[in-house]
């Protein structure tokens, strides 16, 4: 019996496209003066540091930082200093409406009707909480963060370890058996399984890797009891 659905974002509730094509291309272009502007804030010196530890770089200068995190967005690399980092830059352009968080419209009504039916819904994705809120805020189709009950990023570990998912259980209060996971990544759902999640691919593309889950192409082929 499902009681709770996490879900990942790119390619599970929005098109990857748009993470890609719009997204990483803004952060890319802003970042280096976002972070010019703004080092002396502490959130982002926070990041900065986080930064020149995790590339073991302690010297670095700030241009030397900025070259490192977009060297990260060029690689797609899921650093946690560069997802809050990106979060942060993102703000801007949802505020100065360069750009509006797609969503499918089948996950939107699915995500709708879960919530309906009962279910407390969660986001689990390597974007920041904060990049997770703002683009469920400004969607397409307008705010949807009345749906969710919460939100989990890197900093509650990496998506393809099943330790995190058996602490967002621990943190949701639900055994993994009652929770369902939807992501398009099969690495992604094999962790989640492994932590006793039920779990669904999501597969909206073509050519994509898939795995022993069970598939959907869109959130209304996604069943479960509960
Ligand atoms: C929160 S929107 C930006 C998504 C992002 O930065 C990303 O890396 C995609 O990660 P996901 O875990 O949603 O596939
Ligand atoms: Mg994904």
């Amino acid at each position: 019996m499902i009681r709770a659905i996490v879900t990942d974002i790119e390619g599970t509730t929005g098109s990857i496209r748009f993470v890609h094509q719009v997204l990483f291309p803004y952060a890319r272009a802003n970042l280096g003066d976002f972070v010019r502007a703004n080092a002396e804030r502490e959130d982002v010196a926070e990041q900065l540091a986080a930064t020149r530890e995790l590339a073991e770089a302690p010297a670095a200068d700030l241009e030397a930082v900025i070259a490192i995190l977009e060297g990260w967005i060029d690689a797609d690399r899921k650093a946690t200093p560069l997802k809050a980092l990106q979060g942060m830059v993102w703000a801007q352009g949802y505020a100065d409406g360069d750009f509006t968080g797609h969503v499918y419209p089948d996950a939107v009504k699915g995500l709708r009707d879960w919530k309906e039916r009962g279910l407390s819904l969660y986001v689990y994705s390597s974007g920041s909480i904060q990049a997770q809120k703002l683009l469920f805020g400004h969607s397409d189709v307008g705010d949807l963060t009345p749906l969710f009950a919460g939100y989990f990023d890197t900093t509650t570990g990496p998506k393809q370890e099943a330790e995190s998912y058996r602490r967002i259980a621990g943190q949701l209060g639900i055994p993994g058996a009652e929770i369902l996971f939807l992501s398009d990544v099969v690495a992604e759902l094999d962790a989640a399984a492994a932590a006793g999640f039920h779990t669904w691919q999501l597969v909206r593309e073509p050519d994509m890797v898939t795995g022993d889950h069970p598939r959907a192409s869109r959130f209304d082929e996604v069943s479960f009891s509960g």
